[in-house]
């Protein structure tokens, strides 16, 4: 016997679509929610998402239903998820509910009063102390929810991420969000050139640098192998990311944030190459976490490549580069100031992108259910 819903919805011919239509809504109406909303048993657990994406790389954002993580600060809070809810983070990332590439995060109070909120990010292997497009993503819903007070033209937001309070700017015209930009952290180099020795690759060269998250950063253009940066080739840009990043884990014993140890770690590979869009002038693949391919730009990683950029005086102050991702979504990223940071020279980034909502979950989480928290299949 099909479920009352489906019977009204199908019990006459569906000739008159506009009619069909009407008959939908009324039916929604008039159905009281028991009859097509599961309600979980008392011992099941719920936790509330919103989803979205910022350049085709999803974001998760968990709104309701998380246990309270215990802190006074976003570093704290991301020790004590790290160590007490990793299973939530699993089930919420990993299939069924999610995939191998999926992203989340999740909102807390920020480190001060000053802060507008703070932000816990995470992935298929951990948390992240940045992530760019999560930045723009959360703006974005901020301004869309009316977290903040919404005027025309920028709108400012404080947020505290694990590496440090970003800046964010939502732009909004006649009422309607057009992009959002935000300032990174101190962004800084490392070294430019260096070489290590990669199995079935050979010697790679790379330039090592942070931009809120530590990156090796890879030019195909000057390196031996080849490397076709398109989503045909996705699994094998997976394959030599990861082999590099664990021979640059190995070899770097540089990847040290100068007053953070939490920070204190390569998160991925960045892959650079020509672009193939017209006026697009750059092309970025990141390969982070446990071989996650960003489908964005990385706003962290730009941050990155703008301090390298600016470093090797390819870029001035406020020049603009237009990077597209393996998706070919585009991020404008320029430097707005030099600063220093502990022993380093660095550069405020400035990154720029789009974001979007794609829809809303509410997960339960059966206590028999043995693949409650989730596994992955690459
Ligand atoms: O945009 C970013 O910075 C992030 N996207 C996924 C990997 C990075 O954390």
């Amino acid at each position: 016997m099909y479920p009352e819903f489906v019977q009204l919805l199908y019990c006459d011919s569906v000739v008159n679509f506009a009619a069909f239509d009407k008959k939908c809504v009324d039916l929604l109406r008039r159905l009281d929610e028991g009859n097509i909303i599961f309600k979980a048993p008392k011992d099941w657990m719920e936790i509330k998402t919103i989803d979205m994406h910022t350049g085709g790389e999803p974001l998760r954002v968990i709104v309701d239903g998380f246990p309270s993580l215990k802190g006074s600060s976003v570093l704290e809070y991301r020790r004590c998820i790290k160590e007490n809810y990793d299973y939530l983070r699993t089930t919420l990332m990993f299939e069924p509910r999610g995939h191998a590439d999926m992203y989340g995060c999740i909102l807390l109070p920020p480190n001060d009063d000053d802060g507008d909120f703070g932000i816990i990010f995470m992935h298929n292997e951990g948390y992240s102390t940045m992530c760019g497009h999560a930045i723009i993503a959360i703006s974005t819903l901020a301004a869309e929810m009316k977290w903040i007070n919404v005027k025309e033209g920028d709108n400012v937001i404080k947020i505290d991420a694990p590496c440090g309070r970003i800046i964010s700017y939502v732009n909004v015209e006649n009422e309607k969000i057009t992009d959002v930009r935000f300032s990174c952290v101190p962004s800084f180099v490392i070294g430019l050139d260096r070489t290590v020795n990669v199995e079935g690759l050979g010697e790679v060269i790379y330039d090592l640098a942070y931009g809120g998250a530590f990156y090796a950063y890879v030019d195909i253009r000057k390196n031996q192998f080849q490397l076709d940066l398109t989503s045909e080739n996705y699994r094998t840009i997976i394959e030599n990311g990861m082999k590099i990043k664990h021979a640059v884990m190995i070899k770097d014993k540089e990847i040290v944030h100068p007053y953070e140890s939490d920070l204190s770690f390569l998160y991925g590979v960045i892959f650079i190459g020509n672009p193939v869009t017209e006026g697009i002038d750059s092309r970025n693949v990141c390969v982070f976490a446990e071989g996650e391919v960003d489908r964005s730009p990385t706003g962290s990683g730009v941050s990155g490549r703008m301090a390298i950029h600016y470093a090797r005086k390819e870029i001035s102050l406020r020049e603009k580069m237009r990077i597209e991702s393996i998706t070919k979504s585009v991020f404008i990223c320029s430097v707005s100031e030099e600063v220093n940071y502990g022993p380093y020279s660095a550069v405020i980034p400035q990154v720029e992108g789009t974001a979007h909502i794609t829809g809303m979950n509410t997960f339960v989480i059966d206590p028999k259910d043995p693949m409650k928290n989730g596994f992955i299949l690459r």
